[in-house]
Protein backbone atom coordinates (compact mmCIF):
# COMPACT_ATOMS: atom_id res chain seq x y z
CA UNK A 1 0.00 0.00 0.00
CA UNK A 2 1.07 3.30 -1.18
CA UNK A 3 1.94 6.14 2.17
CA UNK A 4 -0.81 6.96 3.67
CA UNK A 5 -0.92 11.18 3.58
CA UNK A 6 -2.71 11.07 7.18
CA UNK A 7 -1.54 8.56 10.12
CA UNK A 8 -3.29 9.20 13.38
CA UNK A 9 -2.18 6.50 15.86
CA UNK A 10 -3.98 6.31 19.09
CA UNK A 11 -3.58 10.30 18.88
CA UNK A 12 -4.56 12.18 22.51
CA UNK A 13 -4.59 15.62 23.08
CA UNK A 14 -5.83 17.10 26.11
CA UNK A 15 -5.88 20.65 27.67
CA UNK A 16 -4.56 21.38 30.97
CA UNK A 17 -6.30 24.42 32.47
CA UNK A 18 -5.45 25.82 36.00
CA UNK A 19 -8.95 26.07 37.59
CA UNK A 20 -10.41 23.51 36.24
CA UNK A 21 -10.47 19.61 35.35
CA UNK A 22 -8.51 18.84 32.06
CA UNK A 23 -10.27 18.46 28.92
CA UNK A 24 -9.40 15.39 26.38
CA UNK A 25 -10.22 17.04 22.97
CA UNK A 26 -8.69 14.36 20.94
CA UNK A 27 -9.07 10.51 22.56
CA UNK A 28 -6.55 8.09 21.37
CA UNK A 29 -7.79 8.75 18.10
CA UNK A 30 -6.69 5.94 14.97
CA UNK A 31 -7.44 6.99 11.07
CA UNK A 32 -5.67 6.60 8.37
CA UNK A 33 -6.15 7.93 5.08
CA UNK A 34 -4.73 7.58 1.70
CA UNK A 35 -3.17 9.75 -0.48
CA UNK A 36 -5.53 11.57 -3.08
CA UNK A 37 -9.24 12.70 -2.43
CA UNK A 38 -11.21 14.64 -0.22
CA UNK A 39 -11.84 13.23 3.51
CA UNK A 40 -14.13 14.88 5.28
CA UNK A 41 -13.97 15.06 9.09
CA UNK A 42 -17.56 15.43 9.87
CA UNK A 43 -18.46 16.92 13.54
CA UNK A 44 -20.42 19.08 16.02
CA UNK A 45 -18.91 22.36 17.92
CA UNK A 46 -16.57 20.62 20.06
CA UNK A 47 -15.81 17.32 18.61
CA UNK A 48 -12.10 17.78 18.05
CA UNK A 49 -12.00 18.72 14.64
CA UNK A 50 -9.88 21.97 15.11
CA UNK A 51 -7.43 20.72 18.20
CA UNK A 52 -6.87 17.32 15.09
CA UNK A 53 -6.27 20.11 12.18
CA UNK A 54 -3.65 21.96 14.26
CA UNK A 55 -2.00 19.38 15.83
CA UNK A 56 -1.74 17.71 12.35
CA UNK A 57 -0.33 20.86 11.22
CA UNK A 58 2.30 20.91 14.22
CA UNK A 59 0.79 23.76 15.61
CA UNK A 60 0.13 21.81 18.95
CA UNK A 61 1.65 18.94 20.06
CA UNK A 62 0.16 15.52 20.83
CA UNK A 63 -0.37 14.79 24.22
CA UNK A 64 0.19 10.96 23.78
CA UNK A 65 0.38 8.84 20.06
CA UNK A 66 1.45 9.91 17.33
CA UNK A 67 0.21 11.80 13.52
CA UNK A 68 2.26 11.40 10.57
CA UNK A 69 1.78 13.34 7.24
CA UNK A 70 2.62 11.75 4.17
CA UNK A 71 4.91 8.95 6.88
CA UNK A 72 6.70 12.15 8.25
CA UNK A 73 6.14 12.35 12.03
CA UNK A 74 4.25 15.80 13.00
CA UNK A 75 6.91 16.33 16.20
CA UNK A 76 10.36 14.52 14.98
CA UNK A 77 9.73 15.70 11.33
CA UNK A 78 7.70 18.74 11.96
CA UNK A 79 9.79 21.52 9.81
CA UNK A 80 9.28 18.90 6.69
CA UNK A 81 5.08 18.64 7.50
CA UNK A 82 5.11 22.64 7.72
CA UNK A 83 6.15 22.41 4.00
CA UNK A 84 4.13 20.07 2.44
CA UNK A 85 0.48 21.02 3.78
CA UNK A 86 -1.24 24.03 3.26
CA UNK A 87 -3.59 25.29 6.11
CA UNK A 88 -7.32 27.40 5.69
CA UNK A 89 -9.12 27.89 8.52
CA UNK A 90 -12.70 28.99 8.52
CA UNK A 91 -13.53 32.80 10.15
CA UNK A 92 -11.62 36.08 10.35
CA UNK A 93 -8.21 34.33 11.56
CA UNK A 94 -4.76 34.84 9.63
CA UNK A 95 -5.57 37.65 7.24
CA UNK A 96 -4.71 40.93 7.39
CA UNK A 97 -7.32 43.14 7.14
CA UNK A 98 -5.65 46.58 6.93
CA UNK A 99 -3.55 44.96 3.84
CA UNK A 100 -5.01 43.88 0.27
CA UNK A 101 -5.35 40.81 -1.16
CA UNK A 102 -1.89 40.81 -3.27
CA UNK A 103 -0.23 42.43 0.10
CA UNK A 104 -1.16 39.24 2.01
CA UNK A 105 -0.32 36.92 -0.75
CA UNK A 106 3.26 38.29 -0.76
CA UNK A 107 3.35 38.20 2.73
CA UNK A 108 2.83 34.80 2.70
CA UNK A 109 4.67 34.00 -0.17
CA UNK A 110 8.00 35.51 1.94
CA UNK A 111 7.16 33.73 4.76
CA UNK A 112 7.55 30.64 2.16
CA UNK A 113 10.99 31.61 1.02
CA UNK A 114 9.69 33.09 -2.01
CA UNK A 115 10.75 36.97 -2.91
CA UNK A 116 10.71 39.87 -5.74
CA UNK A 117 9.91 38.83 -8.88
CA UNK A 118 8.87 34.52 -7.80
CA UNK A 119 6.33 36.07 -5.36
CA UNK A 120 4.60 38.21 -7.76
CA UNK A 121 4.15 35.93 -9.73
CA UNK A 122 2.92 32.87 -7.51
CA UNK A 123 0.62 36.02 -5.72
CA UNK A 124 -1.09 36.58 -9.63
CA UNK A 125 -1.33 33.37 -10.15
CA UNK A 126 -3.41 32.20 -7.24
CA UNK A 127 -5.58 35.97 -7.17
CA UNK A 128 -6.22 34.94 -10.80
CA UNK A 129 -7.00 31.58 -10.02
CA UNK A 130 -9.43 31.96 -7.14
CA UNK A 131 -11.08 34.98 -8.83
CA UNK A 132 -10.20 37.73 -7.10
CA UNK A 133 -7.28 39.40 -9.73
CA UNK A 134 -10.02 41.94 -9.93
CA UNK A 135 -9.87 42.97 -6.58
CA UNK A 136 -6.18 42.32 -5.83
CA UNK A 137 -5.18 45.98 -4.47
CA UNK A 138 -8.28 46.33 -2.11
CA UNK A 139 -8.21 46.08 1.52
CA UNK A 140 -9.16 42.44 2.60
CA UNK A 141 -11.25 44.36 5.03
CA UNK A 142 -13.93 45.26 2.15
CA UNK A 143 -14.41 41.80 0.80
CA UNK A 144 -17.34 39.83 1.59
CA UNK A 145 -17.24 36.25 3.77
CA UNK A 146 -16.73 34.50 0.60
CA UNK A 147 -13.71 36.40 -0.73
CA UNK A 148 -11.91 36.25 2.55
CA UNK A 149 -12.42 32.25 2.65
CA UNK A 150 -11.00 32.34 -1.40
CA UNK A 151 -8.10 34.63 -0.47
CA UNK A 152 -7.63 32.49 2.62
CA UNK A 153 -7.05 29.31 0.00
CA UNK A 154 -5.08 31.37 -2.37
CA UNK A 155 -2.65 31.77 0.99
CA UNK A 156 -2.89 27.58 2.10
CA UNK A 157 -1.82 27.24 -1.47
CA UNK A 158 1.14 29.35 -2.03
CA UNK A 159 3.36 26.97 -1.41
CA UNK A 160 1.79 24.34 -3.47
CA UNK A 161 1.30 21.86 -0.98
CA UNK A 162 -0.25 18.24 -1.69
CA UNK A 163 -2.11 17.88 1.77
CA UNK A 164 -4.52 21.01 2.45
CA UNK A 165 -6.50 20.50 5.76
CA UNK A 166 -9.67 23.10 4.93
CA UNK A 167 -11.01 23.49 8.49
CA UNK A 168 -14.49 24.50 7.94
CA UNK A 169 -13.84 26.58 4.91
CA UNK A 170 -17.53 27.66 4.31
CA UNK A 171 -18.89 28.19 7.48
CA UNK A 172 -20.61 32.08 7.39
CA UNK A 173 -20.88 31.78 3.51
CA UNK A 174 -23.74 32.26 1.62
CA UNK A 175 -25.22 29.35 -0.31
CA UNK A 176 -23.82 30.36 -3.61
CA UNK A 177 -20.14 31.14 -2.50
CA UNK A 178 -20.17 27.90 -0.61
CA UNK A 179 -21.21 25.95 -4.04
CA UNK A 180 -18.46 27.96 -6.06
CA UNK A 181 -16.08 27.21 -3.12
CA UNK A 182 -16.76 22.97 -3.33
CA UNK A 183 -16.13 23.64 -6.87
CA UNK A 184 -12.75 24.41 -5.86
CA UNK A 185 -12.00 22.08 -3.69
CA UNK A 186 -13.09 19.14 -6.46
CA UNK A 187 -10.20 21.14 -8.91
CA UNK A 188 -7.68 20.92 -6.19
CA UNK A 189 -8.69 17.40 -5.59
CA UNK A 190 -8.42 16.41 -9.55
CA UNK A 191 -4.54 17.73 -9.27
CA UNK A 192 -3.93 15.01 -7.07
CA UNK A 193 -3.55 17.04 -4.10
CA UNK A 194 -5.28 15.39 -0.63
CA UNK A 195 -7.92 17.13 0.89
CA UNK A 196 -9.06 17.25 4.83
CA UNK A 197 -11.76 19.02 4.93
CA UNK A 198 -13.65 19.46 8.62
CA UNK A 199 -17.37 20.49 8.46
CA UNK A 200 -19.91 19.95 10.70
CA UNK A 201 -22.85 20.10 7.87
CA UNK A 202 -23.96 16.26 6.33
CA UNK A 203 -25.03 18.07 2.92
CA UNK A 204 -21.39 19.76 2.50
CA UNK A 205 -19.39 16.34 3.44
CA UNK A 206 -21.72 13.92 1.09
CA UNK A 207 -21.60 16.46 -2.02
CA UNK A 208 -17.58 16.66 -1.65
CA UNK A 209 -16.02 13.98 -0.25
CA UNK A 210 -14.49 10.34 -1.37
CA UNK A 211 -14.73 9.41 2.43
CA UNK A 212 -16.15 10.92 5.63
CA UNK A 213 -15.19 9.84 9.20
CA UNK A 214 -17.07 11.14 12.19
CA UNK A 215 -15.84 12.45 15.26
CA UNK A 216 -17.58 13.51 18.69
CA UNK A 217 -16.44 14.52 21.88
CA UNK A 218 -12.51 13.90 20.69
CA UNK A 219 -13.71 9.89 19.53
CA UNK A 220 -14.24 8.74 15.94
CA UNK A 221 -17.80 7.34 15.91
CA UNK A 222 -18.34 6.27 12.74
CA UNK A 223 -16.27 6.47 9.04
CA UNK A 224 -17.73 5.80 5.91
CA UNK A 225 -18.00 6.95 1.98
CA UNK A 226 -20.80 9.09 0.81
CA UNK A 227 -22.87 6.43 -0.21
CA UNK A 228 -22.79 5.16 3.71
CA UNK A 229 -24.05 8.89 4.51
CA UNK A 230 -26.70 8.48 1.54
CA UNK A 231 -27.46 5.06 3.40
CA UNK A 232 -27.94 7.03 6.76
CA UNK A 233 -30.33 9.84 4.98
CA UNK A 234 -32.40 7.28 4.43
CA UNK A 235 -32.61 5.58 7.61
CA UNK A 236 -35.18 6.38 10.03
CA UNK A 237 -38.64 8.38 9.56
CA UNK A 238 -40.99 10.50 11.65
CA UNK A 239 -44.50 9.20 12.10
CA UNK A 240 -47.72 11.05 12.99
CA UNK A 241 -50.44 9.71 14.50
CA UNK A 242 -53.39 11.36 14.69
CA UNK A 243 -57.14 10.99 16.78
CA UNK A 244 -54.82 10.34 20.08
CA UNK A 245 -56.39 11.21 23.90
CA UNK A 246 -54.92 10.22 26.97
CA UNK A 247 -56.31 6.76 27.27
CA UNK A 248 -55.19 6.06 23.81
CA UNK A 249 -51.59 7.73 24.24
CA UNK A 250 -50.90 5.00 27.12
CA UNK A 251 -51.97 1.81 24.83
CA UNK A 252 -49.77 3.40 22.38
CA UNK A 253 -47.05 3.58 24.79
CA UNK A 254 -47.62 0.30 25.82
CA UNK A 255 -47.76 -1.50 22.14
CA UNK A 256 -44.37 0.22 21.58
CA UNK A 257 -42.65 -1.41 24.46
CA UNK A 258 -40.75 -4.26 23.01
CA UNK A 259 -41.61 -3.27 18.80
CA UNK A 260 -38.10 -1.48 19.08
CA UNK A 261 -35.35 -0.84 21.07
CA UNK A 262 -36.36 1.73 23.91
CA UNK A 263 -33.77 4.45 22.57
CA UNK A 264 -34.72 3.84 18.86
CA UNK A 265 -38.29 5.56 19.36
CA UNK A 266 -38.57 9.11 20.84
CA UNK A 267 -41.83 10.01 21.43
CA UNK A 268 -43.76 13.51 21.34
CA UNK A 269 -47.32 13.82 22.58
CA UNK A 270 -49.03 16.75 21.54
CA UNK A 271 -52.29 16.96 23.52
CA UNK A 272 -54.00 20.29 21.53
CA UNK A 273 -53.66 18.64 18.16
CA UNK A 274 -54.26 15.26 19.45
CA UNK A 275 -51.06 13.89 18.12
CA UNK A 276 -48.27 11.77 18.57
CA UNK A 277 -45.15 12.51 17.06
CA UNK A 278 -42.28 9.57 17.02
CA UNK A 279 -38.90 9.83 15.56
CA UNK A 280 -37.82 6.38 14.61
CA UNK A 281 -33.84 5.77 14.31
CA UNK A 282 -33.16 3.08 12.67
CA UNK A 283 -33.17 1.01 9.62
CA UNK A 284 -36.21 -0.20 7.43
CA UNK A 285 -37.06 -3.22 10.07
CA UNK A 286 -37.02 -1.14 12.91
CA UNK A 287 -39.32 1.68 11.34
CA UNK A 288 -42.17 -1.30 9.89
CA UNK A 289 -41.90 -2.95 13.65
CA UNK A 290 -42.70 0.76 14.67
CA UNK A 291 -45.69 0.89 12.71
CA UNK A 292 -46.75 -2.73 12.54
CA UNK A 293 -47.51 -1.83 16.07
CA UNK A 294 -49.06 1.46 16.16
CA UNK A 295 -51.89 -0.21 13.63
CA UNK A 296 -52.46 -3.12 15.72
CA UNK A 297 -52.79 -0.70 18.57
CA UNK A 298 -55.91 0.14 16.37
CA UNK A 299 -54.71 3.62 14.87
CA UNK A 300 -54.51 4.25 10.79
CA UNK A 301 -54.62 8.06 10.68
CA UNK A 302 -50.70 7.72 10.12
CA UNK A 303 -48.48 9.80 8.13
CA UNK A 304 -44.73 8.89 8.01
CA UNK A 305 -41.96 11.10 6.47
CA UNK A 306 -37.87 10.33 6.37
CA UNK A 307 -35.52 11.84 8.64
CA UNK A 308 -33.91 15.48 8.06
CA UNK A 309 -30.13 15.33 8.02
CA UNK A 310 -29.76 17.04 11.16
CA UNK A 311 -32.11 14.34 13.01
CA UNK A 312 -29.80 11.63 11.07
CA UNK A 313 -26.82 13.03 12.36
CA UNK A 314 -27.76 13.66 15.93
CA UNK A 315 -29.10 10.01 16.31
CA UNK A 316 -25.46 8.54 14.77
CA UNK A 317 -23.80 11.02 17.33
CA UNK A 318 -25.98 10.30 20.48
CA UNK A 319 -25.13 6.30 18.84
CA UNK A 320 -21.19 6.99 19.67
CA UNK A 321 -21.31 6.13 22.70
CA UNK A 322 -22.38 2.53 22.00
CA UNK A 323 -19.77 2.26 19.49
CA UNK A 324 -21.31 3.00 16.15
CA UNK A 325 -20.69 1.06 12.51
CA UNK A 326 -22.33 2.72 9.40
N1 LIG B 1 -6.77 26.02 23.81
C1 LIG B 1 -7.71 25.31 24.44
N2 LIG B 1 -7.78 25.30 25.80
C2 LIG B 1 -8.72 24.57 26.43
N3 LIG B 1 -9.65 23.80 25.82
C3 LIG B 1 -9.63 23.78 24.49
C4 LIG B 1 -8.66 24.53 23.71
N4 LIG B 1 -8.89 24.29 22.39
C5 LIG B 1 -9.95 23.45 22.34
N5 LIG B 1 -10.39 23.14 23.58
C6 LIG B 1 -11.51 22.23 23.92
O1 LIG B 1 -11.35 21.04 23.20
C7 LIG B 1 -12.60 20.56 22.70
C8 LIG B 1 -12.55 20.42 21.19
O2 LIG B 1 -12.48 21.71 20.59
P1 LIG B 1 -12.25 21.94 19.03
O3 LIG B 1 -12.15 23.42 18.80
O4 LIG B 1 -11.15 21.08 18.56
O5 LIG B 1 -13.63 21.40 18.43
P2 LIG B 1 -14.26 21.58 16.99
O6 LIG B 1 -14.79 20.25 16.59
O7 LIG B 1 -13.28 22.22 16.07
O8 LIG B 1 -15.44 22.57 17.27
P3 LIG B 1 -15.89 23.91 16.49
O9 LIG B 1 -16.69 23.44 15.32
O10 LIG B 1 -16.75 24.60 17.53
O11 LIG B 1 -14.66 24.67 16.15
C9 LIG B 1 -13.64 21.56 23.18
O12 LIG B 1 -14.22 21.05 24.37
C10 LIG B 1 -12.84 22.80 23.46
O13 LIG B 1 -13.44 23.59 24.46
Amino acid sequence: MSTPALALEGLTRTFTRRRSAPRTALDAIDLVLPAGGVHGLLGPNGAGKTTLCRTVSTVLLPSAGRAAVLGHDVVADAAWVRREIGIVFGGDRGLYERLTAEENLHFWSAMHGLRGRAARRRSAELLERLGLAGRARERVETFSRGMKQRLHLARGLVADPSVLLLDEPTVGMDPVSAHDFRGLIGQLRSEGRTILLTTHDMAEAEAVCDTVTFVDRGRIVGAGTPSDVRRLLERGQRIRVYGIDASALAVLEEALVGAAPEDAVSLEYEEGAGSVLLTVTGGEETVAQVLMAIVQAGHTAITAAPLSLEEVYLGLLGAGDRGMQL
